[in-house]
């Protein structure tokens, strides 16, 4: 299906039998491809025919034009020129169609690991690193693409060895026979080669993904490295991981060294046989010189084909090595899915429940133990607990961003799990604390969730989130395009953004996770007045920390070791749970502390 903005879905898929080859899994990617791949295939073909023809006039030329005369040399001459131009056109036809179907290819493999990447969930990029799939993405796509499509191209070249063998045996069988000897010898050398080669060639592109790595925490952090000044050690990380690919690459071009003489120049052996041989035979009057031309300049052309089968090895290693760690992530199934038989979440009330609720991340202990809150239609419960006590846990799980390990979550009495996980997220808003925005402009940014939105509506939730005033006052407006993870904007001004976002798409259930915690006690205060009216008939989960957040609440329910230890509003909480008061003592907000001293 095409898209507006002319991106295209990938034509086909991976084979998702991982007990097949990997090229076979990749079939499907060249297949769609076929007319295309086909022609320039067939274009190359037919120019290697071609080319065939010319050592065979050139033998005509000199044997039957300038040793005996009985032909006229223009005649050949006219010939080897027209088949010369043709072969240029082909050549120059099928290398467009070649290099057009490796783009389309590595075009298609990006968007088929993109879209997969897309469509993983949480538990996956808890555990990924965005080093190792940045080049996954592209290095090893683009190695893959490499061999996919020319490993055709040097098999039809192949090809024509066998049809200048043919035109060889038809000048003289036991010299084409005896020139032959040393091809076993380079598919014995082309093996060993192979399996030498191919534990470097894995070896070098996982280190290519550690340099990425490293350079994308050195980016991504450069603010902690900086301000802990320490750009040294970071600097020695980068050196011993440049120092590790190095390392692979020496080995790789050692080893590349020892073995691509012998694969590339046994061939050459079969040369040194036909000028004995063919040479001895001349002597004796049974062969022409035309035809010992002829016989070596078959074998120049078979030559090239046998080169290339070993860089065709080399090029095999390596993209073995890339599609592995490619399908390493195409096998990765997405926890989360929806249930085929899956429910819309239509008309929310907000009903929002969680019944006994046990839950770890992967394969980690319990975080939450039987977790049991029930929050009404309308309602604002705020969840107070000390740090790492599983509130932010809470959160994640009512999207449905990871599943309960036991009991349930359901929104208007339905586990969410049998709900369309679309229909559940548009209902359930969530903002987050450090919220991540796009390089984009700000409207852009606030209207992500509803991109049809106009200014108006905009405007609307941005002032609601305190917005507003500031970004009128930037050079641009809502134009402005703020920097990559919006770093150009502060702390609170991102929040606010993320706030107007959310706000815009109207759920009828909200998430607020510490989501007002870098903005200053008035704006807070200026949101909260906002938000009093936004919240009025939507369900609230709030997190918070300091008591201006709380105040918003209907409800407050206290958070330790992953259950709800007690609830009950503010002052009840204050009067009858020391660990609350301990809890909102110990917060590190110096205005929740002042409050409750
Ligand atoms: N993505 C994750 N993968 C593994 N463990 C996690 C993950 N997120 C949180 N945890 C662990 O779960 C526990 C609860 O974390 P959670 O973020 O829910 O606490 P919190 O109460 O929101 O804390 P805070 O107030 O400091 O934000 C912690 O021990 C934390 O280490």
């Amino acid at each position: 299906m095409d898209h507006p903005g002319g991106y295209r879905a990938p034509r086909a898929r991976i084979n998702p039998d991982s007990n097949r080859s990997w090229l076979r899994r990749a079939l499907p990617v060249v297949l769609a491809h076929r007319w295309m791949f086909g022609s320039a295939l067939a274009l190359a073909f037919v120019g290697l025919v071609i080319s065939v023809q010319i050592p065979s006039l050139l033998q005509g030329a000199i044997d039957n034009a300038i040793v005996t005369h009985r032909d006229q040399l223009g005649h050949y001459l006219w010939w080897i020129g027209g088949l010369a131009a043709a072969t240029l056109v082909t050549g120059y036809l099928s290398r467009l169609l070649l290099f057009r179907t490796a783009y389309e290819i590595e075009y298609d493999l990006r968007n088929i690991m993109y879209e997969h990447l897309t469509g993983l969930s949480f538990p996956f990029f808890d555990r990924a690193q965005t080093g190792q799939l940045i080049s996954r993405a592209n290095s090893d796509i683009r190695s893959v693409q490499m061999y996919l499509t020319f490993a055709p191209f040097i098999l039809v070249q192949c090809g024509i060895a066998v049809v200048a063998f043919g035109y060889m045996l038809a000048i003289n069988v036991p010299l084409a026979l005896v020139s032959m000897l040393p091809m076993p010898l380079v598919f014995l050398a082309g093996r060993r080669m192979q399996n030498t080669m191919f534990p470097v060639s894995w070896l070098i592109q996982s280190r290519l993904a550690e340099v990425a790595t490293v350079v994308d925490e050195n980016v991504n952090g450069v603010r902690v490295v900086k301000s802990f000044a320490a750009e040294g050690r970071q600097l020695q990380a980068a050196q011993r991981a440049a120092n590790r690919l190095r390392w692979a690459y020496v080995k790789d071009a050692d080893l590349r060294a020892h073995w691509t003489p012998a694969v590339q120049n046994l061939p050459r052996v079969g040369l040194v046989i036909v000028l004995l041989l063919g040479g001895y035979l001349a002597v004796q009057g049974e062969l022409g010189v035309g035809a010992i031309l002829a016989f070596n300049s078959y074998l120049m052309l078979m030559q090239m084909p046998f080169q290339m089968v070993g860089m065709l090895i080399m090029m095999g290693q390596r993209a073995a090595a890339s599609a592995q760690r490619l399908y390493e992530v195409l096998d990765e199934q997405p926890e989360i899915v929806d249930a085929p038989d899956a429910r819309e979440l239509t008309g929310c009330a907000g009903e929002v429940e969680f019944d006994s609720v046990r839950f770890g991340y992967a394969e980690g202990p319990d975080v939450l133990q039987d977790f049991s809150l029930r929050v009404h239609q309308g309602e604002t419960v705020a969840l107070v607990g000390r740090t790492a006590s599983g509130k932010s846990t809470v959160a994640r799980l009512l999207p449905r961003f990871y599943d309960v390990r036991s009991g349930a979550v359901r929104v208007d009495g339905i586990d969410v799990r049998a709900l369309t996980t679309h229909s559940l997220r548009e209902a359930v808003g969530v903002v987050l604390d450090e919220p991540f925005l796009f390089s984009e402009s700000i409207r852009d940014n606030i209207a992500y969730g509803r991109p049809d939105a106009d200014i108006t509506d905009i405007e609307r939730a941005a002032r609601v989130a305190g917005a507003h005033e500031f970004i009128t006052e930037l050079p641009e407006g809502y134009d402005t395009v703020i920097g990559e993870r919006g770093y150009t904007l502060s702390g609170g001004q991102r929040q606010r953004i993320a706030i107007a976002r959310t706000l815009l798409v109207n759920p009828p259930v909200l998430v607020l996770d510490d989501a007002t915690s870098a903005v200053d006690v008035q704006t807070e205060q200026r949101i909260h007045a906002g938000l009093g009216e936004l919240l009025a008939g939507r369900t609230t989960l709030v997190i918070a920390h300091r008591l201006s957040t709380i105040s918003l609440a209907d409800r407050v329910v206290l958070v330790e070791g992953g259950r709800v230890v007690a609830e009950g509003t503010h002052t009840e909480l204050l009067a009858t749970t020391p660990l609350y008061s301990e809890v909102l003592a110990t917060a590190a907000d110096d205005d929740m502390t002042g409050a409750t001293a």
